[in-house]
């Protein structure tokens, strides 16, 4: 497999899917933390997180976001795609141990533009939905 070579705009299908697994755990959470430096107590601090809704510490919704990200970048359109644009809804939190999978299908093509419209959701171990939205990419070249 060559993992250089993404899907061009001409070999992608409308409801063609991809998908990526994996649990969030705390350590995610605190290399999460380096990277984009968003120390939020909502997930580090154990008693300033039982007076919150969620009552424990949740993971940043932006970690089950890049797995979406993930998705695009290395299987569906795979390696070249240029993110455009994404919107996000958080539709339930992720607590830690919660195993999320990202799924994207390609839901509009614009072959004249070299531009796609993915629909990315992310559920959880129970089928709940933890994140609905969509992405606009340029496909690879
Ligand atoms: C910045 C970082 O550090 C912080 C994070 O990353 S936090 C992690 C990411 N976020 C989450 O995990 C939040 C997950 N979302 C939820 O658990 C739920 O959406 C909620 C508990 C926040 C709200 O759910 P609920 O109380 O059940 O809401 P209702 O169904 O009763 O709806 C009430 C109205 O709110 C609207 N709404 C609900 N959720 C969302 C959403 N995610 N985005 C936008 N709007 C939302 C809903 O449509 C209702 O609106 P209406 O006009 O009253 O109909």
């Amino acid at each position: 497999m060559d993992n250089t070579k993404g899907k061009k705009i001409n070999e992608l299908k409308v409801g063609q899917s991809a998908c990526f697994t994996k649990t969030v755990s705390e350590a995610d959470v605190y290399n999460y933390i380096g990277v984009s430096g968003d120390f939020n107590p909502a997930h580090i601090n154990e008693e300033y997180a039982k007076d919150t809704t969620f009552k424990t510490r949740i993971a940043h919704g932006m970690i089950s976001a890049g797995f979406i990200s993930a998705v695009l970048g290395t299987q569906l359109p795979g390696p070249g795609t240029i993110y455009l644009s994404q919107d996000l809804k958080f539709t339930h939190p992720v607590h830690f141990g919660d195993t999320i999978t990202a799924t994207c299908t390609v839901e509009e093509l614009f072959p004249e533009k070299n531009r796609v419209i993915m629909d990315t959701v992310c559920t959880n171990q129970y089928g709940e939905t933890v994140i609905e939205g969509r992405a606009l990419v340029l496909a690879p070249l």
